[in-house]
């Protein structure tokens, strides 16, 4: 794991039929949702600035929030270009993997960056990168990413020019992503910047969180809403759910489930819009029924529904 922070792996995830997952919630709970954008709610490019989020996409989340459902982006691009990706829709985002946050009408910097290192970095890296053209430098205001998507061949020099770099740099962390190798400040970790985005949101302490991404740095994500213990400021939540996109490397995941590709993700957030609108259907007699809060138990060993 990229952040240091030990990281249980479990056996392997259950695969969520994305058309049936309103098995596997309960009409009286509460979800948020955090989403990742690249590899989850956008398509890969060569290019990260030709990326975007399919207009049907944002209308199916635009829908989901009509429904008094909370939905935050945690992501590791700029918070600049993530507003971009989102627009015309405004959602709370925790960006640079979590260093960039806003929400509220707030924004803010989960940790002071030195952006004089960052400078140095940032010129290490582009000296070193000289003789390769295949190799795109992406410079994030507070991160810089080597992307190694348009040759794979580069993979061993983009990673050789950025642990080199970042060797000399205790302070800032090497994290791997999907053909790419960034440097950012060591407290960047999506783990952190859901629970706070989920105590902004947070109306009782039974919210049950999903998050939803495909690359390593979600990891962090996965942990944070699966562990039941962990804790902002006392406010103990409800178990989530962790779901990963993509089954190339079951074994490697922390999450719970998973779905196996961009598209299965669309057909889950439709069957999460269908459910929530059954549910305000149903909602006034559930109100008088005092049934109890369910969530998809999950044997340990054999990792299956209960
Ligand atoms: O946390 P995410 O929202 O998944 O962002 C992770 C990184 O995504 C972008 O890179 C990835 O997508 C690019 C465009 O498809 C692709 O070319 C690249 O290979 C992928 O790694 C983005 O450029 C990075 O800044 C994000 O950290």
């Amino acid at each position: 794991m990229t952040s240091g922070r030990s990281t249980s792996v479990h056996s392997a995830p259950i695969c969520i039929s994305p058309k049936h997952f309103a098995d596997y919630l309960s009409p009286q709970q509460d979800y948020c949702l955090f989403l990742d954008i690249d590899g989850t709610l956008a398509d890969f490019t060569l290019n990260p600035k030709d990326s975007f989020i399919p207009t049907t996409t944002l209308t199916l989340l635009e829908k989901i929030q009509s429904h008094s459902v909370n939905i935050a982006i945690v992501t590791g691009r700029s918070l600049a270009e993530a507003r971009q990706m989102l627009s015309p829709i405004k959602l709370p985002i925790a960006a640079t993997h979590g260093l960039e946050m806003a929400f509220d009408g707030i924004s803010a910097s989960l940790t002071q960056i030195n952006f004089a290192e960052l400078t140095a970095i940032k010129q290490a890296i582009r000296q070193s990168c000289t003789p390769y053209d295949d190799l795109l430098i992406e410079d994030k205001p507070y991160s810089i990413a080597l992307h190694y998507r348009q040759n794979p061949a580069l993979a061993d020099v983009a990673y050789a020019i950025m642990s080199t770099t970042s060797k000399n740099h205790p302070d800032w962390l090497l994290k791997q992503g999907k053909y790419v190798w960034e440097i950012a400040p060591k407290a960047a970790d999506k783990g952190v910047a859901i629970l706070i985005l989920l105590k902004q949101m947070h109306t009782n302490d039974t919210l049950c969180p999903i998050f939803i991404g495909d690359d390593i740095t979600d990891e962090e994500g996965f942990i944070a809403v699966q562990d039941s213990k962990r804790s902002v400021e006392k406010s103990h939540l409800t178990k989530g759910m962790g779901i990963k996109v993509g089954n190339e490397c079951q074994q490697l995941t922390c999450a719970h489930y998973y779905v196996n590709d961009i598209h299965e993700v669309t057909v889950l957030l439709e069957g999460f819009l269908d459910f929530c609108q059954k549910r305000s259907t149903l909602l006034p007699d559930l109100a008088n029924m005092n049934v109890p809060i369910n969530v998809p138990a999950v044997d340990k060993h054999t990792r299956q529904l209960i």
